[in-house]
């Protein structure tokens, strides 16, 4: 799991380049440039940070990964997402000038040579390698980084790895000791971008800094938590990565557990990155196992009928292998014991390609009140609305009376004002049919 602070790519860049006091050069290297991640979230966020002035002068990115591309043709899949203002086009020319695009293969040190000596011709610099990459490389392309790679003399390295940190278990275990065994703590980053979201980090302030929550947030107050993610678009060519993982994997087992460990946790003493991550820890060492029969999981196919994205289904996807049973859904529900005997009730479900709106949400369901006064739980406004209305609707729809008419966009039909008249209705200070009778209500 990432380590609180260290969350979000401008962040790193920020703390990094602060003490350099922008006198160095520093080389940014996008290792896996072809694919989904570098174009929707690498390539626009170093265009803000470049477009904004907030890099130092001699800052150059190299894209690499196996496929035979040029810059343009990352340019040309990245630029959708770079929200370009009118205005931008000649600095985003600029932004692609500073740019280079290497193919080479995860394994192959005579490719980490190449990159190395793309890297050299800028001169002494600090090198930066964020690996938006299938974990199942990250070990072969860390190892040649260190062999062929690092920075010399009095320039640093820093490596950046992505979620899902490991496997399983005993994967992640060994990518720790892999990792530490070449790089030095301050030299690596684990990156959860979740932990970089406004409403996330909010989380916190909400439970903890104001009086409306802090007293039901406990085993007396809240029933159960639902924590959701859901996508309108399904793996769109990540097959590659996707399907070796799958939704729990790439979501459920980092993002959704980050949501999870602050909505649970207990107040920590101090907002320092430590004492969050031990609160959170307790957490998840209160937590089981989870079961397959406290699972659902599911595989979205193509809608009939529907066009584009939506007509095809996961494994029609050309980069997922055929007869593919990976999920792209699921639903799991776990319980959470605290020390203090609150017992959480959670449910996780995360979805790819279903609603047509996007949203990670948390729901807390409280307990009922004692002593409630609507024991049946019926929506007491809804019912005897609905209570009034249906012997008219229902009349309506068998005696079909014929309507008066009235102009589109004209006033009220006369004949209304008419039929109030006769009920000698007293107007009242929000009647604003007429002017006249505006007038009359004094408003
Ligand atoms: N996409 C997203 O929105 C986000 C993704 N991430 C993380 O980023 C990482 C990469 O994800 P993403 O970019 O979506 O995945 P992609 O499937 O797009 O993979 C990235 C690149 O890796 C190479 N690649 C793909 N599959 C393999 C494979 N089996 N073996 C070797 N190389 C492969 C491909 O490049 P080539 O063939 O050219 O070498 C591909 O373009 C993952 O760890 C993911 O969890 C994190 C946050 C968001
Ligand atoms: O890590 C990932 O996150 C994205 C969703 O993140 P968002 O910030 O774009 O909402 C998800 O699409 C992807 O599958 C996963 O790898």
């Amino acid at each position: 799991m990432a380590v609180q602070g260290k969350v979000d790519m401008l962040s790193i860049l920020r703390d990094e380049l602060a003490y350099e006091g922008g006198a160095a050069s520093h080389v940014f290297v996008v290792l896996g440039a072809s694919g989904d991640l570098a174009k929707k979230k690498i390539y626009p966020t170093l265009w803000w940070l470049f477009r904004d002035g907030l890099l130092p002068p001699k800052t150059y990115f190299i894209g690499y990964s196996r496929s035979k591309l040029t810059v343009d043709d990352i340019k040309k899949k990245t630029l959708p997402f770079m929200k370009v203002k009118n205005g931008e086009e000649q600095k985003v020319e600029q932004f692609f000038k500073i740019n280079e695009y290497i193919a080479g293969s995860y394994d192959s040190p005579g490719d980490f040579s190449k990159l190395n000596k793309a890297i050299e011709q800028k001169g002494s610099c600090n090198r930066l390698f964020y690996l938006a990459l299938p974990p199942t490389v990250y070990e072969s392309v860390t190892l040649n980084l260190k062999a062929t790679c690092m920075s010399k003399s009095d320039k640093w390295t820093r490596v950046i790895v992505e979620k899902p940190f490991g496997k399983d278990l005993e994967s992640s275990n060994r990518l720790s000791n892999h990792l530490s065994a070449l790089f030095k703590e301050e030299e690596l980053y684990r990156i959860d971008h979740y932990l970089g979201k406004e409403m996330v980090q909010n989380l916190m302030v909400l439970r903890f800094a104001n009086r409306i929550f802090s007293p039901v947030w406990n085993r007396d107050g809240i029933a159960s938590v639902v924590i959701s993610f859901k996508e309108p678009f399904g793996t769109q060519g990540r097959g590659g990565y996707f399907d070796d993982f799958g939704i729990i994997r790439d979501v459920m087992q980092n993002h959704l557990m980050q949501i999870l460990t602050l909505v649970a946790m207990e107040k920590p003493p101090t907002t320092n990155a430590e004492d969050i991550r031990n609160e959170k820890v307790k957490v998840l060492k209160s937590i089981q196992p989870v079961d397959i029969k406290d699972t659902v999981l599911g595989q979205y196919v193509g809608k009939p009928g529907g066009k584009g994205d939506e007509a095809q289904g996961y494994l029609d996807d050309p980069t997922v292998p055929k007869g593919s049973v990976t999920p792209t859904f699921a639903t799991a529900v776990l319980s959470v014991k605290m020390r203090d005997g609150m017992v959480y009730l959670l449910y996780l479900d995360v979805e790819k390609a279903t609603l047509n709106e996007r949203k990670a949400e948390v729901r807390i369901q409280f307990k009922d009140v004692a002593g409630d006064i609507f024991p049946d739980g019926r929506s007491d406004e809804l019912y005897e609305a609905w209570r009034i209305f249906t012997p008219l609707l229902n009349k309506i729809e068998t005696e079909k009376p014929k309507p008066i008419t009235y102009v589109y966009g004209s006033r009220r039909p006369k004949e209304s004002d008419e039929f109030m008249a006769d009920r000698d209705f007293k107007y009242t200070g929000t009647y604003r049919w007429t002017e006249s009778k505006e007038t009359k209500a004094g408003l």
